[in-house]
């Protein structure tokens, strides 16, 4: 019996399947027009790209320029997408400021707000332990930040970015969070020039939390528009997005192609079919070309697993799932006459994955990742498996139990695990080990990634039946309100950003490139999740993405 059939006998004998309702995917096979065999990227291309650099490279280590005006050299390099061809030299020169401008933790430069927080967030970027108390000598008399500040339109933003990157305990910068956001509101309603549609932005979407290809498209336009702009730069910055729009546009043709084969949105039709979404989210771990094959498996993670929570959290009936478990424990392509034909399809996709990772774990000389993967794949799934049977039972979990269940059932941990699979080998064993004790700066990025989508799946999950959320519990837990527990949610979400930043500053506990996977999806969920659930619902500000990322070039 085909898997189809097997679907409409299940309805003959009228089982109870839990049906979600979503929408069908918005791009069908879209992206199968840029599959590619070629990866290679256009020979003259390369070479302006590789000039521009060069040039660039001239500049930023050249003695003449002033240090502060290399700051804002770095940030609009940084911002423009385009700091991952300048890492060694920024990071010399931020180190070289530090050495000679910070004592015991204190910015000793004397300038303007803009400059100073520009700087301030740049350094704590990179790590370093740079004190907010350099903004002391913007506040007045009765320690407030003075009014005068409000006529400093640019040194308002940049001190309200420079926010984002604050740690507990830092009350100065939660008064100039507050300080800032309330000015920069009004001036964005009263205001009409560019600059109030920057503030809108960054009132909406600060620059610590964005997506660097997302910040790279919008500061390319703003940039453009700045008659200081450097051109050489600003032509990299536009060169190297269509370059990497292009490798992008292969990646997700090929595939495309490979999901369009396996058929899954005809032969599961329960299940949410989110491609080009979940191309998108592997993009946000990383983007850079080096990371194409770890891109095109963290896609495969995100559009399958989507389909087993869809399986556990909607279709799969109590005693499938517990047959479904059983197998993916045993982690074998045998023994699947039990399953009925969905799962056995399922399982066997989820195998081949598992095939194509152990693969490139070999290929990259990294096999004792396996272990940890393989780990992280059967808890995750246990953790589902638990999620079901309270469900089944109608089973109210008290916070705690639902903390604990619901952090592993998020995928993070999984998802990490396999994205430090992707960066070869310098993902050491100890890396995995590290992980594997959950650090805290994971801690936070897990509890993020769990409230921001409790927060706004909540009203949709609940329309079937669906397993309590942190909004629930928490409700019953404390009998409290509905707003409330969001309010409790949004405060667990600002500490948790405060603590990865934290464990952001030197001495870090891994290098410094496994804390940016965390940090871009930490930056996913506050792109995609910040007030409805746009990875399910993706019609709206996730079309916009897909579709200015991956099909619009960029006019050079
Ligand atoms: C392994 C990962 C992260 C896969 C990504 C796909 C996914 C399950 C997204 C969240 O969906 P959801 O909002 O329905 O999740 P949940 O059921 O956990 O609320």
């Amino acid at each position: 019996m085909s898997v189809v059939e097997s679907l409409n006998s299940d309805a003959k004998y009228e089982l109870h399947r839990n049906v979600a309702n979503f929408q069908p995917s918005l791009w069908g096979n879209y992206f199968l027009q840029y599959a590619s065999e070629c990866m290679e990227v256009d020979e003259n291309i390369k070479a302006q790209i590789e000039a521009l650099k060069c040039d660039m490279r001239k500049m930023l280590i050249s003695e003449s320029e002033k240090p502060l005006e290399k700051v804002h050299l770095i940030d609009s390099i940084c911002r423009l997408g385009v700091s991952y061809y300048f890492e060694d030299e920024i990071e010399e020169i931020l180190q070289n400021i530090y050495k000679n401008n910070v004592e015991d933790g204190e910015i000793t430069f004397n300038d303007n707000l803009c400059s100073l927080s520009v700087l301030f967030r740049l350094l704590r970027q990179q790590g370093h332990h740079v004190s907010p108390n350099v903004f002391n000598k913007f506040k007045n008399e009765k320690g407030e930040f003075s009014e005068g500040l409000i006529k400093d339109v640019k040194g308002m933003l940049s001190l309200y970015e420079a926010t984002q990157l604050m740690v507990h305990g830092e009350d100065i910068l939660e008064k100039a969070l507050a300080f800032t956001t309330t000015h920069l509101e009004s001036i964005a309603i009263q205001s009409s020039h560019s600059l109030a549609m920057q503030i809108k932005y960054s009132l909406r979407q600060t620059l610590h939390k964005n997506l660097p290809r997302l910040e790279a498209l919008r500061f390319i336009s703003i940039y453009e528009q700045d008659p200081s702009n450097n051109k050489t730069l600003l032509v990299l910055a536009k060169l190297d997005f269509n370059m990497l729009q292009n490798l992008h546009q292969k990646e997700i043709g090929n595939i495309c192609k490979w999901w369009n084969n396996l058929d899954v949105p005809n032969k599961l039709p329960y299940a949410r079919d989110r491609m080009a979404e979940s191309y998108l989210w592997a993009m946000g771990i990383y983007f850079e070309p080096q990371y194409s094959t770890a891109r095109i498996i963290m896609t495969k993670i995100f559009v399958i697993f989507t389909v087993v929570d869809d399986t556990y959290d909607a279709y799969g009936t109590i005693d499938e799932l517990e047959l479904f478990t059983k197998t993916i424990e045993r982690w074998d392509i045998c023994g699947l006459d039990n399953l009925p034909d969905y799962m056995k399809f399922l399982y066997r996709i989820l195998f081949d994955l598992n095939k194509e990772i152990e693969e490139e774990a070999i290929k990259k000389g990294i096999v004792y990742a396996l272990n940890y993967y393989k780990n992280e794949c059967i808890r995750h799934i246990q953790a589902y498996m638990a999620e079901a049977r309270w469900l089944n039972n109608n089973y109210q979990p008290t916070l705690e139990e639902y903390n604990r269940l619901s952090t592993i059932s998020s995928g993070y941990c999984l998802v990490i695990n396999t994205c430090y699979i992707g960066m070869g080998d310098i993902a050491t064993e100890d890396i995995f080990k590290w992980l594997s004790n959950k650090p805290k700066v994971i801690d936070a990025a897990i509890v993020l990634c769990r409230l921001m989508d409790d927060i706004v799946s909540n009203e949709f999950e609940q329309k079937r039946d669906h397993v309590s959320s942190f909004l629930e519990c928490y409700m019953r837990q404390y009998n409290v309100s509905r707003e409330g527990a969001v309010q409790e949610g949004q405060k667990r979400i600002a500490d948790a950003w405060k603590d990865m930043n934290k464990e952001s500053l030197m001495p870090t506990d891994v290098p410094r490139p496994f804390l940016t996977r965390i940090l871009n999806l930490s930056r996913f969920m506050d792109v995609v999740y910040k007030d409805k659930d746009n990875f399910t619902h993706s019609e709206g500000e996730m079309k916009t993405f897909i579709k200015a990322l991956l099909l619009d070039p960029m006019k050079i």
